[in-house]
């Protein structure tokens, strides 16, 4: 039986859209009414095709529904397989009426978005997440685009969403490594913004990994609510809406170094939070107990703690000096003054920043 266990919104005036969550929603929740025209273009992956495609095609009814099936990974989040979507977009003769749809995780979704962002000039599209990371993440807040060879996410566009369909089911098809990949982005709410949170997420955490159907539905509801907030609050990312971006600096550095492929998004952030909890600590922000907190979290939900082997202070240096935050060459990051409540900053003493690196690049 479907179920709606969560509705919320992400609030933005005459752009604002509906987050729905629930359980058994793929092929029974009808969104029709979030589609303008009569035509639609699934764009999915070639490993989500198979599970999922029919299903996502029974929630037009009455649309023409095409679909267009890309190579499955972060490699190919890039130019030539973005030509993809456009390819069958005009080989199918699709208009501005069109709406798009990513059914995926973050990789079809970001991808899915920036080709609604720019083809002719701009189409409605809808998010129906089908990771973890993306159902509490990507699929909300209009962040798209691709990865260029010398920086992540370095193309894109803003384009938000008409409706996010989350239905938690297609968890269940997931690999354990990418359900850990999406609970770090679900530890960095609590990190940034929600202490309470956090400690709901201590003693859930087991849980969470294991899928406990009432554990993950309550997980990505209160993800989706702060990251919601957030949005609401700082859309286009002029001040807030960084704090979104903890561990993400040094995690971008670390998925660039390892060529977008052995490194999940999700993994890179998880070591990459512990970064910058270690850094936040080196300052004087929080203290040593807070940061084993943050290390235990994360080692706690499976995921790695140090950067890749052969990584040096200098490569994260010079990958993380080309981070979107950075100001007239300054480099910004995010940081924890508590467990809880994060901030942006460039006033981190280099010797510090050098500490940290160091530190982990000596893998002690
Ligand atoms: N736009 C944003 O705000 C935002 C936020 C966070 C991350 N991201 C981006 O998201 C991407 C990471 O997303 P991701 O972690 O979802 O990775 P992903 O999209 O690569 O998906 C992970 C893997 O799981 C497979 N998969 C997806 N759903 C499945 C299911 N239900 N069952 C079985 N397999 C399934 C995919 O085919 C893929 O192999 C990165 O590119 C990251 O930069 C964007
Ligand atoms: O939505 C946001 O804002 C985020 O920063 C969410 C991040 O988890 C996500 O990885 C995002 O794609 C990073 O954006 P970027 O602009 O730093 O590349
Ligand atoms: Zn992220």
């Amino acid at each position: 039986m479907p179920r709606v266990l969560h509705q919320l919104k992400v609030d933005l005036g005459d752009r604002s859209y509906p987050i729905i969550i629930g359980q058994g929603l793929l092929g029974t929740s009808d969104l029709s009414s979030y589609v303008a025209g009569s035509q639609v273009m699934i764009v999915t992956n070639e490993t989500i095709a198979p599970l999922y495609l029919e299903r996502a095609k029974e929630c037009f009814p009455g649309k023409t529904v095409d679909s267009v099936v890309l190579p499955d990974g972060e490699r190919y989040k890039n130019w030539e397989v973005l030509n993809l979507i456009f390819d069958a977009l005009l080989e199918k003769r699709h208009t501005r009426k069109t709406t798009l749809v990513a059914l995926g995780g973050g990789v079809v979704g970001d991808m899915t978005g920036f080709a609604a962002a720019c083809y002719q000039r701009g189409v409605p599209f809808i998010q129906i997440p089908t990771t973890l990371l993306s159902q509490v993440d990507s699929s909300v807040g209009g962040k798209t685009g691709i990865n260029h060879p010398l920086g992540k996410n370095m193309i894109g566009a803003f384009h938000q969403p008409e409706a996010v369909l989350i239905d938690t089911d297609s968890l269940l098809t997931l690999p354990p490594r990418e359900v850990s990949a999406g609970i770090a982005e679900v530890i960095k709410y609590g990190l940034i913004r929600d202490v309470d949170f956090l400690a709901w997420l201590e003693g859930n955490i087991d849980g969470l990994v294991d899928r406990q159907p009432e554990v993950l539905a309550e997980a990505i509801y209160r993800s989706c609510v702060c990251k919601a907030e957030v949005v609401a609050l700082d859309e286009r990312e002029g001040g807030l809406r960084a704090i979104l971006n903890l561990g993400h600096t040094f995690g971008h550095a670390i998925e660039t170094f390892a060529g977008y492929g052995n490194w999940l998004h999700g993994e890179a952030v998880g070591t990459g939070m512990i970064m910058a909890a270690d850094l936040s600590e080196r300052e004087g922000m929080i203290n040593a107990e807070q940061l084993e907190t943050v290390r235990a979290l994360i080692l706690r939900a499976g995921l790695p703690a140090l950067p890749p082997q052969n990584m040096t202070p200098e490569d994260f240096l010079n990958l993380m000096a080309v981070d979107k935050k950075n100001v007239d060459g300054q480099l910004r990051l995010v940081l924890l003054q508590a467990v809880g409540n994060a901030v942006v900053t460039s006033k981190a003493a280099s010797g510090n920043l050098d500490a940290t690196l160091t530190h982990f690049c000596q893998r002690q």
